[in-house]
């Protein structure tokens, strides 16, 4: 089948350094991709690039016809606080001209699916909790039923009690919608629970990248061992700064 997204040679500059050298990347239909890497490796600046937020200095990136949606780390950040619960989860809908009384369906099926009761609908992102958000911006990011999912450490800014909560939630999504993700966590738990296969950022490229199970098992490269022992080689030095 098809790659839902595919990246070849991807490089990225920032701040006058190479921060991307040229990442191959590919994630298959339903296939959760996890992405690790050491402090400052670029694992936000690839997730961006992948979200079309940032360009690239070279290379192609290639996405299925059915777009891409991201889960950010703050919740809070990423809501806006003067709109209604209900206008926030349908935004992505705005833009495709969905009528008003089947946007308001796909509202309420959304919070549905994320597991938050339809009164929420009228609220503000400010009296919800820090999960409640979370999961608004997951119904957020799932109601125009993307191909792709960018979740940049979704959980990490959460109650502990409630991360596995919303993995699972994530995890239901693939497995219900056969929606596709990349998965960006220092979590290696979570990547665990949730990928199928993990790459590893080191040094401006993908080192290793391989089915979750394996890598775990027996990690290949330097840097793969060393975060999984929770040595990380730090960043900068395998940046050669
Ligand atoms: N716009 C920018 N201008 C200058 N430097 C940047 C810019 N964006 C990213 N960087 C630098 O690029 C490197 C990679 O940053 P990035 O946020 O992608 O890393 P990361 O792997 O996501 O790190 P973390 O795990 O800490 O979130 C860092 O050294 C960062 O300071």
């Amino acid at each position: 089948m098809n790659a839902v997204l595919t990246l070849r040679g991807i490089t990225a500059r920032r701040g006058g350094h190479d921060i991307l050298r040229g990442i191959d990347l590919d994630i298959a239909p339903a296939e959760t991709l996890g992405l690790i890497g050491a402090s400052g490796a670029g694992k936000s600046t690839l997730a961006r690039i992948v979200l079309g937020l940032d360009r690239p200095d070279g290379g192609q990136r290639h996405l299925a016809a059915a777009g891409v949606q991201a889960v950010f780390q703050d919740p809070q950040g990423s809501l806006d606080p003067t709109h209604s619960i209900a206008r926030i989860v349908a935004e992505p809908l705005a833009t495709r001209r969905v009528r008003r009384p089947e946007r308001a369906r796909r509202t309420l099926a959304a919070l549905e699916a994320v597991g938050l009761p339809a009164t929420l609908a009228t609220q503000r992102p400010g009296s919800l909790s820090g999960g409640q958000r979370q999961r608004v911006a997951i119904a957020r990011a799932l109601i125009a039923d993307p191909a792709l999912l960018v979740a940049d450490e979704p959980v990490s800014a959460l109650d502990v009690s409630v991360q596995a909560q919303v993995l699972n939630l994530l995890r239901d999504a693939r497995r219900e919608r056969g929606l596709s993700m990349l998965f960006i966590s220092h979590d290696l738990a979570a990547i665990r629970h949730l990928c199928q296969r993990v790459a590893v950022l080191h040094d401006g490229r993908i080192v290793e990248c391989a089915p979750a199970e394996t890598l775990f098992a027996t990690p290949r490269h330097d840097a793969t061992k060393a975060l999984l022992t929770g040595r990380p080689l730090p960043a900068d030095a395998a940046l050669g700064r």
